[in-house]
């Protein structure tokens, strides 16, 4: 796991006068898991849209696939961004929309395949995102939150991309459909070979799924595996890892 992904250097990020990211410098290999985590307000989602490009950085440059992400023109960057999808927190579904025409919408944007090719697409994906074919034609107010979020990673590997980004991906949903959810990704990253990048504040999920965990503290990452962070000196990384519920984690998973 030594080609990177996704190279994050010296990235600044102000709204104003309020500085959220001051030299932040993150690197992501091919093929692994990484977690974004950090208190509320720290910059996890930000961190998120300004390398998928919803976001261009004060300063400081980014790398996704080898290409820099900012002042490429428009060609090059819709050719970078077909290679990733992206889960946003909500599942951000077209609610006018079915499910199948909803994992079609990349597809209709990014290619020129036959309208019948696009659903027999969409309907490999949808099974790929653990959905029964009966979810295809329901609209995305007619499915429960879990549903929802399967739907919405199912449009996220419509155009079968290198990297999945994942905001959130269990917030919202009850303790067994959220480890479903990371079977699934782990499934995925194993079948697909995908890279995954991962804000999440379910520590159950950087146990289960990831394999090194970025935390945001003082505008900067530090960035290990969780046995390497439950030894960081940062009173608030100590805390999430070592805390009460940190450990319970931990003993769940089987690392303490
Ligand atoms: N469009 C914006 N304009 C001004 N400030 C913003 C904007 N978007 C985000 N911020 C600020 O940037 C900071 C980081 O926001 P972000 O949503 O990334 O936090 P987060 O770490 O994801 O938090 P949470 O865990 O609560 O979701 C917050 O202080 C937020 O108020």
């Amino acid at each position: 796991m030594s080609e990177l992904a996704i190279r994050v250097d010296g990235l600044e990020t102000r709204f104003g006068s309020n500085v959220i990211h001051e030299n932040l410098n993150l690197e992501v290999y091919r093929g692994e898991v990484m977690g974004i985590v950090g208190g509320s307000g720290t910059g996890k989602s930000v961190l998120l849209n300004t390398i998928v490009g919803l976001r261009q950085p004060n300063a400081g440059r980014i790398e996704v696939l080898g290409q820099g992400t900012a002042h490429a023109d428009a060609k090059s960057r819709a050719a970078l961004r077909r290679r990733w999808g992206v889960l946003f927190q909500d599942g951000a579904l077209f609610s006018s929309l079915t499910v199948l025409q909803n994992i079609e919408v990349p597809l209709r944007f990014h290619t020129r395949i036959s309208a019948a090719l696009r659903r027999e697409l969409a309907a490999v994906k949808l099974s790929l995102a653990g959905l029964s074919p009966d979810a295809g034609p329901k609209y995305p107010g007619e499915l429960s939150g879990g549903m929802r979020k399967r739907a919405g990673l199912a449009r996220a590997l419509a155009l079968d991309p290198d990297i999945l980004f994942l905001d959130e991906p269990t917030a919202g949903l009850d303790p067994i459909g959220a480890a479903g959810f990371d079977e699934l990704i782990k499934d995925l990253r194993a079948s697909l070979g995908l890279t995954v990048v991962m804000v999440t504040h379910d520590l159950d999920s950087l146990y289960a799924v990831c394999d090194r965990v970025a935390v945001l503290v003082d505008r900067r990452v530090k960035v290990g595996t969780i046995s390497e962070l439950v030894n960081e000196p940062d009173p608030w990384i100590h805390e999430y890892f070592d805390g009460p519920r940190g450990r319970q984690a931990g003993q769940a998973h089987g690392a303490a």
